[in-house]
């Protein structure tokens, strides 16, 4: 292949070598979801926790990336920066193209609704609400349905709780499941509204290995048909084999873990 450069002043002709097909382009980086030099600090002064030290951090559309590590390495902290449920005292959150620390709270609020969906560790069901009214609670809060749209999500809250192994338990009130079934009522209702971006913490920690087994072929059913992006905080090796990535964070700080995160694996540094 021949080009032409015009360094110097001059035009020369360069000979690259591949004269044949060109190699595929590199894919280009996430850009769903960019951290740059990352810090969250709680409290002040020598008592104050460095909860996250720098983390880089790129994620794209339709990833799946387990965020390892022990309790207390600031798995949390970082799904809850990138939710916009808290600030970082330093460095730069980028969601969507959107630099979060420049949107005012309302449209963050507004972002957050329209293209997240959470898994809290505590699973917060709304008591009085049935698992199906659970289920169905992000999309009622976001519009107003008519009565066809209505049906259509009666029927998507079936078929995610269905998926999940709680048909029997549509119409239970969650006082009365156990914490396996509240913890998937949790999970499908992250899902109802299909959205760009699932931050998940500890989203199996209550599931046998059957039931983490449904979890994870509805996240990647989700992933595959409607390109939906996990970010998973979990130390169950489990749903690692599912992940398209896994990291590491150890005392807040972020590795790219390259074997058995349990056996402390070989790491590298971001
Ligand atoms: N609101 C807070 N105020 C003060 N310190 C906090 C707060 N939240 C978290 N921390 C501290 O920040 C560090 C990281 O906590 P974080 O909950 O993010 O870790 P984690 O990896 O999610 O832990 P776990 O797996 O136990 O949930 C810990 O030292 C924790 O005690």
């Amino acid at each position: 292949m021949r080009a032409t450069s015009e360094a110097g002043g001059g035009t020369m002709d360069v000979i690259l070598e591949h004269d044949g097909p060109m190699p595929p382009a590199p894919k280009p980086p996430g850009d769903l979801v960019r951290l740059a030099r990352v810090h969250k600090y709680y409290g002040g002064g020598l008592s104050g926790v460095h909860a996250l030290d720098g983390v880089e951090l790129q994620i794209g559309e339709a990833e799946m990336v387990a965020i390892c590590g022990p309790s207390g390495s600031g798995k949390t902290t970082l799904l809850n920066l990138i939710g916009m449920l808290d600030h970082a005292t330093e460095g730069s959150i980028v969601i969507a193209k959107l630099l979060i620390a420049r949107l005012p709270e309302q449209a963050r609020a507004d972002l957050r609704n329209e293209m997240m969906g959470f898994v809290f560790q505590a699973f917060t069901l709304i008591p009085v609400l049935t698992a199906r009214e659970n289920v169905l609670l992000p999309l009622m809060l976001r519009e107003s349905l008519t009565r066809k749209a209505l049906r259509a999500a009666n029927a998507r809250a079936g078929d995610l709780l269905n998926q999940l192994g709680l048909a029997s338990h549509a119409d239970t009130y969650p006082p009365r499941l156990d914490p396996s079934q509240s913890q998937r009522v949790a999970i499908a209702r992250a899902l109802m509204t299909r959205p760009r971006l699932v931050l998940a913490d500890e989203p199996t920690s209550r599931l046998d290995s059957a039931s983490i087994r449904l979890v994870m072929d509805l996240f990647v059913q989700q992933q595959n048909e409607h390109g939906t992006t996990f970010i998973i905080a979990t130390r169950d090796q489990r749903q690692l084999g599912r992940s398209t990535r896994t990291l590491q964070l150890q005392e807040g700080r972020l590795h790219v873990a390259l074997g058995d995160p349990e056996r402390q694996p070989f790491r590298v540094r971001l």
